[in-house]
Formats: C-alpha cells, sequence, structure tokens
C-alpha cells in the first residue's frame, strides 16, 4: 500500500482547483524536532478564498505543518524546517520578515487564549502594533468592523471595556477570530478552534469559517471529520508525516483513492 504523496506533479491542473487561484505553496516541506523527524517531504497547495482542511490521527503532523505556513515552528527549540513555503510567489522562509508575515497570515488556536486586556484592547491590539492607525479614531471603526466580522459586535457592544476573558469560551474564540482579522491578514490558519467549545459554540464558529472564506484563505486542522466536511472545500489527509492524499472534500470523504484515508474516515484507525 503507498504511503506516499500522491499529488500530481505542480505542472498538472488538479481537478478541483480549477476555478481557484493558488495562495499557498508548500513545497517539498521536511521537519524535524532534534533528530526525529515529523514532517516527510510534503507538498501542498492552498487554494485562496478556500478553507482547506487538515485531517488525520493524532501525532500524524498536522499542527506541525500548519506552524510552518507562517513560521511559528520558528519559536520552537530545536525545531528544524527543509523545503519552500510561498505565499504569493514569496519565499516565506527567505524573502519575508516573520512579523510581517505573521501579519499576512494569523492564526487562531485551539484554546481561546484572548490577552488580559479589554475586549476592545485585544482586537485593537494587532492594529495598534502593526501601524495600521492614522488616527486615533480610525481604532473604533477597526474594532466594530472586526467584531462584526467575527459574529460577535451585537453581544459585546455595551461592555468593550470589560475583560476579554469574561466572555464564554465560545465568544472568546470569536474575540481571538475577531482579533485576528483585525490586522486585515491573507490567509488564517486555525488549530482545532473548536475543540474546546460545546457543539453551539463549535456551530457559530463553523458558520463564521464559511462567511469568512468570502474575504481570507482559511487552513484548519481538524479532529473531526464530521467538521472537515461541513466546513472545507478541500481536504488534505496526514499519516505518520506523510500527505497520503488531497483533493475536494466530498471526493475524499466519498471516494478516497487511498486505502489508508478510507480506513481513517470510515473509522478502522484513528
Ligand atoms: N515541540 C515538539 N517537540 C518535539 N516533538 C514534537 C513537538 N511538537 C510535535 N512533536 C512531535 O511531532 C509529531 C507531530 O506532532 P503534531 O502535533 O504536529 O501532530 P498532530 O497531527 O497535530 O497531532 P494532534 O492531532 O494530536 O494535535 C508527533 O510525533 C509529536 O510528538
Amino acid at each position: 500500500m503507498s504511503r506516499r504523496l500522491i499529488l500530481p506533479p505542480e505542472s498538472a491542473p488538479l481537478s478541483e482547483t480549477v476555478a481557484s487561484r493558488t495562495k499557498v505553496v508548500a513545497k517539498d516541506i521536511e521537519v524535524f524536532y532534534g533528530d526525529k523527524r515529523a514532517i516527510n517531504n510534503i507538498s501542498l497547495t492552498i487554494n485562496e478564498n478556500e478553507v482547506t482542511a487538515l485531517i488525520g490521527p493524532s501525532g500524524c503532523g498536522k499542527s506541525t505543518f500548519l506552524r510552518c505556513l507562517n513560521r511559528m515552528n520558528d519559536t520552537i527549540p530545536g525545531c528544524r524546517i527543509t523545503g519552500s513555503v510561498r505565499l504569493d510567489g514569496e519565499d516565506i522562509y527567505a524573502d519575508l520578515d516573520p512579523v510581517q508575515l505573521r501579519a499576512r497570515v494569523g492564526m487562531v488556536f485551539q484554546k481561546p487564549n484572548p490577552f488580559p486586556k479589554s475586549i476592545y484592547d485585544n482586537v485593537a491590539f494587532g492594529p495598534r502594533i502593526h501601524g495600521l492607525i492614522d488616527h486615533p479614531d480610525d481604532l473604533d471603526g477597526i474594532v466594530q468592523r472586526s467584531l462584526t466580522r467575527a459574529g460577535l459586535y451585537e453581544e459585546v457592544k455595551d461592555r468593550l471595556r470589560e475583560p476579554g476573558t469574561g466572555l464564554s469560551g465560545g465568544q472568546q474564540q470569536r474575540l481571538c477570530i475577531a482579533r485576528a482579522i483585525a490586522i486585515d491578514p491573507e490567509v488564517i490558519l486555525m488549530d482545532e478552534p473548536c475543540s474546546a467549545l460545546d457543539p453551539i459554540a463549535t456551530a457559530r464558529v463553523e458558520e463564521l469559517i464559511e462567511e469568512l472564506r468570502n474575504d481570507y484563505t482559511i487552513v484548519i486542522v481538524t479532529h473531526s471529520m464530521q467538521q472537515a466536511a461541513r466546513v472545507s472545500q478541500r481536504t488534505a489527509f496526514f499519516h505518520l508525516g506523510d500527505l497520503i492524499e488531497v483533493g475536494n472534500t466530498e471526493d475524499i470523504f466519498t471516494s478516497p483513492r487511498e486505502a489508508l484515508t478510507q480506513g481513517y474516515i470510515t473509522g478502522r484507525f484513528g
């Protein structure tokens, strides 16, 4: 049984991407933690204004791969990456400063992690440090627009000066999404954004992901195959550090090409 990447060569058109523009191209990515290789020569193309889901059993390298896309692995001691990641053609490891890069490629984490600041200041933080405001009044507009875009404004508009940590888990996660979009990124990485949320809060975040893809390119790591099927247009299945299969989400869940994928989606392992 093949475990190797089954992507067609870079030049071959992928049927599921015909109408889509390429946003990110990861090529020949290998990641090592010390001597241990966690990602084995993975190449993956991410399309603009689509949600790409990364699925696979625990420890298969989904989060490690996701973190390569905004150089978050750079902060992990002993972690080494080879290969290239291009964002709109620019090599993010060679041509872009990590701070600039993370303004273009935002991230939402598994556990909602609002800063110990007010709701307003959580959202205003990024625009302030990235110098995105010419006039203090502009900030009010950015905060309101970001909270509205994250589907949270109506719930918090009367308590913007109260701590973000006082919100419910689902609201905190939407606050983190508002914080991510306040700096107007192009790509949003989400690492199991709903795993700490109840089903209602999860449904709200999933609706939000569907809306956000009109404006952003989204890559989401999820343990839930139902979630991948609901929110994504493309799905990539990882196993033991390999990318086994990538394709149109519907195809992956109805007629996967690889036996390993089939085994995982039918619950035979994982
Ligand atoms: N900071 C680290 N130091 C050493 N090894 C690590 C580190 N982070 C991850 N690994 C190892 O790299 C491999 C891939 O881990 P990763 O967290 O990327 O997988 P995952 O598919 O996201 O897992 P999960 O679904 O459980 O979150 C695993 O073997 C893991 O133990």
